[in-house]
């Protein structure tokens, strides 16, 4: 058997094609499924879903009360709509909030919680066996997902509420349709505030920051663009300054290892701080930037010499000015400036490169939005700088195929 014996045919060039992403007709060619138009309509996600979840009565799951606890069921994108929440409402929300990565909910689910169960195909079996599961145990259940889905007739069976939201080309361009609904559930319950006006300003970001990543701008001046070269032939290792900065980080590694199929290590700074920023002094660190000829064409002659290149998510908080979120937070926004310092200083004495993503906007999500809609280009442009089709990924569907059989 031939090494690429991959039923999808696998392609793609092993270095990175710097001047195809510039190249018009060539990205439309290599992204036949258009994933940068999907991608370039989170903003109009943000607007449409708010409106369809408005349209659903959850006063029910308020009725009963706050609950003991939380879990939000699904996988993969689903999953990080979860991560969301609990970062949205953080440390003073009053009851936790889980994301489950696996089928059903757990053990110790029972009346006194809320399951939210989110697909956006609907069908997921580990969604539908939460919401199954959340049925059967007495939980109250709101679901999330594609219209007229098995996701749909098993909320319909529970008597629970199902937010619908529009079938999209895949589920990772679905990232803001399916967190609109989810926040809207947890709002309905007492656990965040987000107001209208947050979402309006958060589609509104999305907006702006596909126009400034949208392919018809050349690199030297389209941020996404910018980003993916950076990144290209390199190791990414992405870290978050906040818990907020943090679940954009684990975003971005879920789209560069589906858009670009790059590897990635991605975590918060505080815990990278007492352990994986050892990475800058390795073999892919220090000691490989050591060998580097400074001289040579960047383009050129270097490619095997594999090194991390590090993207830092800063997010300077919206805490100081919010009296509300200011108390009882993990810890002061100023302090994780200093680390987000700390560890760019750090990776400049030793030569390591770093490519900063900063937070702007005044809510929470806003914010979110600012850290999520660059890098979600940068790994697309990464994936077609690569001659990858960043829509379709072959390993993922033959992984279906052998674990279903
Ligand atoms: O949101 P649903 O449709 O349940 O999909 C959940 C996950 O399924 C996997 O097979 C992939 O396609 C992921 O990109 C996706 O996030």
């Amino acid at each position: 058997m031939r090494p690429l014996d991959g039923s999808a045919g696998v392609r793609g060039t092993r270095n990175a094609d710097h001047a195809l992403i510039d190249d018009l007709q060539s990205v439309e060619a290599a992204d036949p499924g258009q994933m940068l138009r999907a991608t370039a309509s989170a903003g109009a996600q943000v607007r449409e879903t708010a409106a369809l979840a408005a349209e659903v009565d959850l006063t029910s799951l308020g009725d009963e009360g706050r609950p003991r606890a939380v879990v939000v069921a699904g996988v993969g994108t689903a999953a990080r709509t979860g991560d969301v929440l609990s970062t949205v409402a953080g440390p003073r929300c009053p009851v936790p909030v889980i994301s489950h990565r696996s089928s059903g909910v757990p053990g110790w689910v029972g009346a006194a919680d809320v399951v939210i169960a989110v697909s956006a195909s609907g069908r997921s079996p580990e969604a539908l066996a939460a919401a199954d599961a959340a049925g059967r145990r007495g939980a109250r259940l709101v679901a999330i997902g594609a219209p007229d889905s098995e996701l749909q007739s098993v909320a319909e069976r529970a008597r629970a509420p199902f937010i619908p939201v529009p079938r999209r080309f895949n589920a990772r361009t679905s990232l803001w349709a399916l967190t609109v609904p989810v926040l809207l559930a947890a709002r309905a319950l007492g656990l965040v505030k987000v107001a209208e006006a947050d979402f309006a300003e958060t589609a509104a970001r999305l907006d702006t920051d596909a126009e400034r990543c949208r392919p018809t701008l050349e690199s030297f001046v389209n941020p996404g663009k910018t980003l993916a070269l950076d990144l290209a032939g390199s190791i990414p290792i992405l870290w978050g300054s906040s818990p907020l900065a943090t679940v954009a980080a684990h975003r971005f590694a879920d789209t560069l290892a589906a858009n670009a199929r790059y590897p990635a290590v991605a975590g918060a700074l505080l815990e990278a701080g007492r352990g994986r920023v050892g990475l800058l002094d390795g073999a892919y660190g220090a000691l490989s930037e050591n060998e580097r000829d400074i001289f040579a064409d960047p383009g050129e002659g270097d490619q095997d010499n594999t090194r991390i290149r590090v993207v830092l998510l800063r997010d300077g908080g919206l805490r100081d000015d919010n009296e509300d979120t200011a108390e009882e937070s993990d810890e002061p926004a100023s302090v994780e400036e200093r680390r987000a310092d700390a560890v760019q200083r750090l990776a400049e004495q030793r030569g390591v490169r770093v490519s900063v993503v900063e937070a702007e906007g005044g809510s929470q999500l806003e914010r979110l939005a600012s850290m999520v809609a660059v890098p979600d280009f940068a790994s697309i442009y990464l994936g077609l700088a690569h001659g990858l089709d960043p829509m379709a990924v072959p390993a993922i569907q033959e992984m279906k195929e052998l674990t279903n059989s």
